[in-house]
């Protein structure tokens, strides 16, 4: 049984105090202002949806915004990467924590130019090239966002052009990154094309209504939302608990307990496994590009309904 099943009412009470309680907070950490257009984004703003495996969903706050999910589409081109390549992509990433920051460069040069894990910048630019070889970057792009669209279902999710372009413009780093790997042999793609494919997969746009239900398919939802081999599900559930938070992950399966992809846009996907999916939405970031609002709701979510996977205190 689930918890709705028990109280839902009072999950919707929850989620609506902790709505109102942290939205009253006056550290809310501070909008990604690498990326000019998310600059733009009002910090006010917090959204959380749950989406139980029963099919009931549950939400408070801005839940039908829709904001630009950046890091959390690494989930999606990793699910089809691995559907594409199955465990020959480990030859061109691996599966450990970097400890370092989500764009750092430090350890591709004395790593051969593997990149540590498919989370971290390096990694899913690697994933999207492995995408886009045998493709174009706009055939790429229709799989990922077809992909994204059929796991919410719903067709109402688009890529924000604006923002794409915004980071190809400042995005030096993610060029360096590709360009090192390209030297040694680990992007296959010409690198413009590579991250051309990449600034628009992050450049997505959902709400955290959507974002719920399209992460349905790596909490065990129902047949339908079974897209992707239940052995790839619990692959990715465990890079996400490692290295979806980059050098605050540890701190994130500490307070948290549960696997979570987060985006520097200030969403965080996080599952509780055979259970349900959530998306939870502030955009100020912690110091390490994690929603600071958002990890908040997902530990105080997950104590109170003992979802940590690390067993629960009673
Ligand atoms: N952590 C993130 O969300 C980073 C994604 C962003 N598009 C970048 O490449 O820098």
């Amino acid at each position: 049984m689930s918890v709705t099943d028990k109280h839902p009412q009072d999950l919707q009470l929850f989620l609506d105090k902790l709505g109102t309680r942290l939205q009253k907070t006056p550290q809310k950490g501070s909008v990604a202002d690498y990326i000019p257009e998310l600059a733009r984004v009002d910090p006010d703003q917090f959204a959380l949806s749950i989406c139980f495996n029963d099919g009931r969903q549950f939400s408070t706050g801005n839940s039908t915004t829709k904001f630009s999910i950046q890091s959390i589409s690494k989930v999606f081109t990793l699910a089809i990467a691995l559907g594409r390549l199955g465990d020959k992509l480990w030859q061109r990433v691996r599966k450990e924590p970097s400890g370092n920051p989500f764009n750092s460069i430090i350890q591709l040069e004395t790593e051969q130019g593997i990149p540590r894990n498919p989370f971290i910048n390096a990694g899913a630019i690697v994933t999207t090239d492995s995408i886009l070889s045998g493709s174009t970057p706009k055939e790429a792009l229709a799989e990922i966002l077809m992909f994204v669209r059929a796991a919410a279902s719903d067709d109402d999710i688009y890529i924000n052009e604006a923002v794409a372009k915004s980071e190809n413009q400042t995005g030096h780093r993610n060029y360096s990154l590709a360009h090192f790997m390209k030297s040694m042999g680990n992007i296959e793609n010409d690198c413009d094309c590579t991250l051309g494919t990449y600034f628009h997969q992050c450049a997505i746009e959902m709400s955290c209504e959507q974002l719920a239900r399209a992460g349905r398919f790596l909490s065990g939802g129902t047949d339908k939302h079974h897209m992707i081999d239940k052995q790839r599900v619990r692959s990715i559930n465990s890079l996400m608990m490692t290295c979806g938070h980059y050098d605050g992950s540890g701190e994130f399966a500490y307070r948290v307990g549960i696997p979570g992809k987060s985006g520097v846009g200030g969403g965080i996907l996080a599952i509780v496994p055979n259970q349900a999916s959530i998306a939870v939405w502030s955009p100020g970031l912690d110091s390490c590009g994690n929603s600071l609002l958002g990890t908040q709701a997902l530990e105080d979510l997950s104590t109170h309904y003992n979802w940590s996977v690390f067993g629960s205190p009673a």
